[in-house]
């Protein structure tokens, strides 16, 4: 559904060149539930604007829904959809109406716009809505009425830039949930971006992890965390005392790919229950308080510190998220 060869695309910006993405190969199979995930500046909604045909590759070639990129971009038009960050509803306007509008910019009629704002009312639960006024709906109600708008002309892909991002907790997992759905009973091929981990761990089929413009990790969930064998601990101590935590850790001969994130030193073991009572003897020993201890199966988290060596939730919080 998706192909991509060395796409790329540079900024001209204070007379500086930016290079935003750097030749990525991404395949999407029909039907395929994929994120793109990466902390920001990563380049995630630079290629979701080239592959929509926002923007035009600086390098590389694209195939989408049986179109290519460059010589047919009006025929991708026709069969993506596709929802950007915070998206771009009028707020005067009652929800079928909005939908019905969007299905006529798409050359549909009056009455086949109303019968294709009926089915995706109905798809993401905006029926009861259908009279308010945009600008009364609540932030998750709005994301909902965002991909509704991107499904009116029944495309067989659907782009969504951050669909959760700004959304409580359990808004984010309804969404998600009327995500699934739209895959199971449509067929759609859903390609979605975010900085959540959990999300992506959670809804996807297949994760592409993209880190200053290149992707550098992909695979199911399940596979890419399994590249982190093992378990992985993390002991918080006293910040000053770190460097010490971390010479007690590294004689520990089994413990592999320490990082210091914050106050806490994190490794990998490939058996924590058997390791742990000699690290809190050593820890005890050096005379090190040790304020936590906790053992956890990894996470994606730890495939981007380890192809990374930072942390992707330092990196996001860094950039004020
Ligand atoms: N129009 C532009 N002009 C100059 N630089 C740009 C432009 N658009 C994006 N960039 C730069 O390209 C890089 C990638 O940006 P992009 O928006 O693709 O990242 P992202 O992964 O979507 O981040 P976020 O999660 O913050 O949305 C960033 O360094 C950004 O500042």
């Amino acid at each position: 559904m998706i192909t991509t060869r060395g796409l790329a695309r540079s900024f001209k910006s204070g007379g500086q060149r930016i290079d935003a993405v750097k030749g990525v190969d991404i395949d999407v199979p029909a039907g395929e539930g994929v994120t793109l995930l990466g902390p920001n500046g990563a380049g995630k909604t630079t290629s979701f604007r080239m592959l929509t045909t926002l923007i035009r590759p600086t390098a590389g070639t694209a195939t989408v829904a049986g179109h290519d990129l460059l010589a047919d971009p009006a025929g991708v038009r026709r069969r993506i959809g596709y929802v950007a960050q915070g998206g771009g509803t009028n707020g005067e306007h009652r929800v079928h109406e909005e939908i019905e509008l969007q299905g006529q910019l798409y050359g549909m009629s009056r009455a086949e716009a109303r019968r294709r704002a009926g089915e995706v009312m109905e798809q993401l639960d905006l029926t009861e809505l259908r009279k308010r006024l945009v600008k009364t709906l609540s932030g998750g109600q709005r994301r909902r009425l965002d991909i509704a708008l991107g499904l009116v002309h029944s495309p067989p892909v659907v782009f969504l830039d951050e669909p959760t991002t700004g959304l409580d907790p359990q808004s984010r997992a309804a969404l998600w949930r009327r995500v699934h759905r739209l895959r199971s009973e449509l067929g759609t091929t859903v390609f979605v971006t975010t900085h959540y981990l959990e999300e992506a761990d959670a809804f996807s089929d297949r994760v592409i992890i993209i880190d200053h413009g290149r992707i550098i990790a992909e695979g199911t969930p399940e596979a890419l965390k399994a590249k982190v064998a093992g378990h992985r601990v993390e002991i918080t101590v006293p910040i000053e005392l770190i460097p010490s935590a971390v010479a007690v850790t590294e004689r520990l001969a089994d413990a592999s790919n320490l990082f210091v994130v914050g106050d806490s030193v994190r490794f990998q073991v490939p058996k924590a229950d058997v390791m742990l009572p000699h690290l809190i003897r050593a820890l005890d020993f050096a005379q090190i308080p040790t304020m936590s201890i906790q053992v956890v199966q990894p996470t994606l988290d730890d495939i981007f510190l380890l192809l990374t060596g930072r942390s992707f939730r330092d990196d996001a919080n860094s950039t004020g998220m």
